[in-house]
């Protein structure tokens, strides 16, 4: 029987404990998240008080706690799902070694400020996690219709198989189905471009751009995420693979992305700031935008999307003259 630990307590952190809870395999599962008053409404009341409410959660109370070293101590799989801006705070009390010899998994569609890796290079650098037991689940995957039961293809990988297979295993249900691959990295980085197009799409949208701009845009995105993923680990991948394309298209189209919502109401004129209070959820290609400025000053591919977002986010450039601007680099 596995023991899977969950890191983090939003939306899919509590999408992800309900397709472990739904799928049949044998398993216990642990839960850690920072906020006690959230731990007490949901071991009183079974679901969670802020994030998808409505998801019926049936999660022993003494597995779920705000002590990581207790969550994590026997599990064999580790889940890190807390937006990548707030995951060195989220694992600053683990003991030394805690991580070495599991499995772990990142959830997380994100890059680590300031150390400017992503998830499966920071583990590796700084937790000691080789590279075989590191697994990432990615796709086109909303929380919000993992809690209305809505069919949903994930993508599990790794670069052990039999680790994508055992823990796509423990995910499968009637509304979840799951592929396996074993490019960590360009899933990963994949995963953080879309957010940074999502947010492209947003100000498009939001400074009036149609839906007719909108798929030249989005076409351009995946030229880019090609160029960019080729790049930093050149291996044969199908970029129209579900984990590239469909991740990138759920992303810019569905009425359920955060980093569009926010990409949207920059582009209406709200300050970032303004646009974060108003979301209450994390969009990552904010954070995200950043690091890939700084990364892509090593590998030097021509990401004119990314540029334009990082110049209306970090250097305050009018939203609707940065896309006037962008719209000449398109094709
Ligand atoms: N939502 C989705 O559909 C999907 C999300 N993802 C990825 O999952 C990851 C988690 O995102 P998601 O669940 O959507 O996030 P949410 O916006 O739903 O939740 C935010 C989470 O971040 C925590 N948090 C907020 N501020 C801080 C802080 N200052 N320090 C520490 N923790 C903080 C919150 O804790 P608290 O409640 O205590 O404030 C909460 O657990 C992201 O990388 C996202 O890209 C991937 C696929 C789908
Ligand atoms: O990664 C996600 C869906 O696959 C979530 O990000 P968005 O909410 O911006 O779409």
């Amino acid at each position: 029987m596995s023991i899977v630990a969950m890191i983090g307590g939003g939306s899919w952190a509590t999408a992800i404990i309900k397709m472990l809870s739904d799928n049949v395999a044998e398993k216990q599962i642990k839960w850690w998240m920072r906020s006690s008053s959230a731990i007490d409404h949901i071991q009183k009341f079974g679901n969670n008080p802020t994030y998808l409410s409505s998801v019926e959660l049936d999660i022993p109370a003494e597995n779920i706690s705000n002590d990581i070293n207790k969550v994590v101590e026997d599990a064999d799989f580790i889940i890190l799902n807390v937006p990548a801006a707030f995951l060195k705070d989220a694992l600053k009390d683990l003991k030394p070694g805690a991580l070495q010899g599991k499995k772990v998994v990142s959830a997380i569609k994100g890059i680590v400020p300031d150390e400017n890796l992503i998830i499966g290079e920071f583990l590796n650098q700084f937790f000691q996690v080789n590279l075989e037991d590191i697994l990432v689940i990615s796709g086109p995957c909303h929380a919000e219709e993992v809690a209305l039961e809505k069919l949903s293809y994930l993508t599990i990988a790794s670069a052990k198989s039999e680790n994508a297979v055992l823990f796509a295993s423990l995910l499968n249900t009637r509304y979840i189905m799951t592929n396996i691959s074993d490019d960590i990295f360009g899933t990963e980085y994949a995963a953080v471009l879309k957010n940074i197009y999502a947010v492209a799409s947003g100000i498009c949208h939001g400074v009036g751009y149609g839906d007719n701009f909108q798929a030249v845009l989005i076409s351009n995105a995946i030229r880019e995420i090609k160029l960019f993923v080729d790049a930093v680990h050149p291996i044969e991948r199908d970029i129209k693979e579900s984990a590239y394309l469909g991740d990138l298209l759920v992303t810019a189209y569905s009425q359920f992305s955060r980093n569009r919502t926010f990409g949207n109401m920059i582009g209406k004129g709200y300050t970032v700031k303004s646009a974060q209070l108003e979301m209450n959820m994390i969009a990552e290609g904010y954070y995200a935008v950043k690091c890939m400025h700084e990364i892509n000053k090593k590998y030097n591919v021509a990401m004119p999307i990314c540029r334009a977002v990082y110049n209306v986010l970090y250097e305050k450039k009018s939203p609707s003259k940065e896309m006037a601007l962008l719209t000449k680099f398109l094709s």
